[in-house]
């Protein structure tokens, strides 16, 4: 019995051995291993401090900018630097170009080398998407955090939906949304023509109200519901994004975690009585297939026929997560990139006369369409430095795989790299003296001059997991602004406070006040 007891003791033993031996490992020896090894090849950082890692600074820099009522000064771009990306400004002015970062006992190392980085967008099964924080996983999981054959397949059933022949069709319900803005800008003018307005709120009502009219057709109404609840649950990710990420937190029950499983539920169920519906028509055959999910839909269908086999295609509860994405990705990505074409033609009004002037000659007297808005030169040239200053999405992130090399760099296995778009597109080595400028000749002559062909420029990411709404959002964006620019001129009310804030992509922290006048 004794004999038992003992094998008994000396097992559990072990096993707590073991468990604390993983845990130091994990929190203590891997990590300073990993630093000495990073460190030797280059890599410059702070050195990794006991559990946080950078953590404690990382939040408090963000909570300070975003505690701090600053109006920050639209033509210092250093300001705008270090108020968007705080930490990482910092670490690149302290440490230099290639460094590394602790979130947690994680390391990250930040990579501004162009031919990395392609290689890196290239290699996209070894680099893959960094495992992301559980919260972000409530809004959605679907194409953008999907891998290998998953990723494939879900790749190639949604890309009929984004072809050009398909978004052609869509220019009509983007004009309809756009005409209901600006005829409440209209009514809100007064008689002497002009009015102060916060613009923001309206785009953010716009491009809710294109992609849920191009997305689900009649569905529209219920479309908007769960659009309110994804913007909810987009800034409760966002809060829980700013502190560290403790294991198992999400299931704790407090206020935001209930609220968050609450929305996820309500979003679940909506999404999935607009899919029943629609399935409904298209066996009773009313269904018409111009909207994103008719497409998707029928993409779908016409797999699984082809193939007859469940493996293909894919499931509703597939359908409803790629949904998800789109509405998260999908929306304030492109009411940023407006917002900040707006504010940028509101400091620099030579752009704003240009923009119209070209508007007016190239669009006179033609409906709009897709080939006549292809000719909108200076509108592009404008947008592309929009993206390069104010880019939607300032960084990305990926997970190394397996042990790799990079370049002339070993990379361990489990390390996160840095991509730090918005870091890049204001670098004056890689852009010239004029990089923190607004200068949307730079791009006169297209993207691959401007940047000399290097990898300089990826405000939609690059290399197959490229943005697949890009085309998407540079029509619904360009034809909101073509008709803003044909009925209103715009310049800054004297309220304006511009304070650019990452609230998961780049938005005005205090909205937008303009002053509106009628043409
Ligand atoms: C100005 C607007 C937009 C910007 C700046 C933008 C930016 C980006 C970036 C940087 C990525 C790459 C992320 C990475 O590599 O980790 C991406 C991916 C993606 N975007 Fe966009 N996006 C915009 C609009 C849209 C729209 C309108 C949609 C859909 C309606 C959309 C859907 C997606 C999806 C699904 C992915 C993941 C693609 C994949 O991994 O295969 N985006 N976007």
């Amino acid at each position: 019995m004794d004999a038992v007891k003992n094998t008994f003791a000396i097992s559990c033993a072990i096993v707590v051995v073991l468990c604390a031996w993983k845990i130091v490992n994990m929190v203590w020896v891997r990590p300073k291993k990993l630093e000495k090894f990073l460190k030797n090849q280059g890599f410059q950082g702070n050195n990794y401090k006991f559990l946080f890692g950078d953590m404690k600074e990382f939040s408090m820099m963000s909570q300070q900018s975003k505690s701090r009522f600053q109006n920050i000064n639209i033509d210092d771009g250093d300001a705008v630097l270090s108020h968007v990306v705080a930490f990482s400004h910092h670490s690149l002015q302290t440490h230099g170009r290639s460094y590394i970062t602790w979130m947690g006992w994680n390391p990250r190392v930040t990579i501004m080398d162009p031919d990395l980085i392609k290689d890196i967008f290239m290699k996209f099964n070894d680099f893959q998407k960094s495992k992301s924080n559980p919260f972000v996983l409530l809004i959605a999981t679907g194409l953008v955090t999907l891998e290998g054959d998953q990723w494939e397949k879900h790749r190639k059933l949604i890309n009929p939906a984004f072809h050009v022949e398909k978004l052609k069709n869509m220019v009509p319900s983007f004009q309809w949304s756009c005409s209901e803005m600006l005829g409440k800008w209209e009514r809100l003018v007064s008689s002497n023509g002009s009015c102060e307005l916060d613009v923001w709120p309206h785009l953010q009502v716009l491009t809710r109200d294109m992609l849920s009219r191009t997305f689900f057709g009649s569905s529209y109404e219920e479309g908007v519901r769960v659009f309110e609840l994804i913007s909810e649950q987009t800034a409760l990710a966002s809060d829980a994004l700013l502190s560290f990420y403790i294991p198992g937190s999400r299931f704790l029950p407090t206020k935001r975690n209930r609220r968050m499983k609450a929305i996820d539920r309500e979003v679940n169920v909506s999404i999935r009585s607009i899919i029943d519906k629609r399935i409904k028509e298209v066996k009773t055959g009313e269904s018409n297939y111009h909207d994103f999910l008719g497409i998707i839909l029928e993409s779908n269908i016409r797999e699984l026929d082809q193939h007859q086999n469940k493996t293909h295609g894919m499931t509703i509860n597939e359908i409803i997560e790629e949904c998800k994405v789109f509405y998260f990705t999908g929306q304030e990505t492109t009411s940023s990139l407006l917002l900040w074409t707006i504010i940028l033609l509101s400091r620099h009004q030579e752009w704003q006369s240009r923009a119209r002037e070209e508007v007016l000659n190239v669009l006179v007297n033609k409906g709009m369409n897709v080939d006549e808005l292809n000719h909108l030169k200076v509108v592009n040239m404008i947008f592309y430095e929009v993206l390069r200053l104010y880019p939607p999405v300032p960084g990305i992130t990926r997970m190394v795989d397996k042990d790799i090399t990079l370049g002339r760099y070993s990379l361990p296995s489990g390390l996160q790299i840095a991509l730090p778009i918005m870091l890049i597109h204001y670098d004056e080595e890689l852009w010239g003296s004029d990089a923190k400028e607004f200068n949307p000749y730079r791009f006169s002559e297209g993207i691959s001059k401007a940047t000399k062909n290097k990898l300089i420029f990826f405000p939609f990411g690059w290399g197959p997991r490229n943005c697949i709404g890009q085309n998407f959002a540079l029509l619904e964006a360009k034809i909101a602004i073509v008709m803003i620019l044909q009925r209103f001129c715009f310049e800054f009310s004297p309220s304006y406070v511009h304070a650019p804030d990452l609230i998961l992509n780049l938005q005005p922290r205090f909205g937008a006040h303009l002053i509106l006048r009628k043409l």
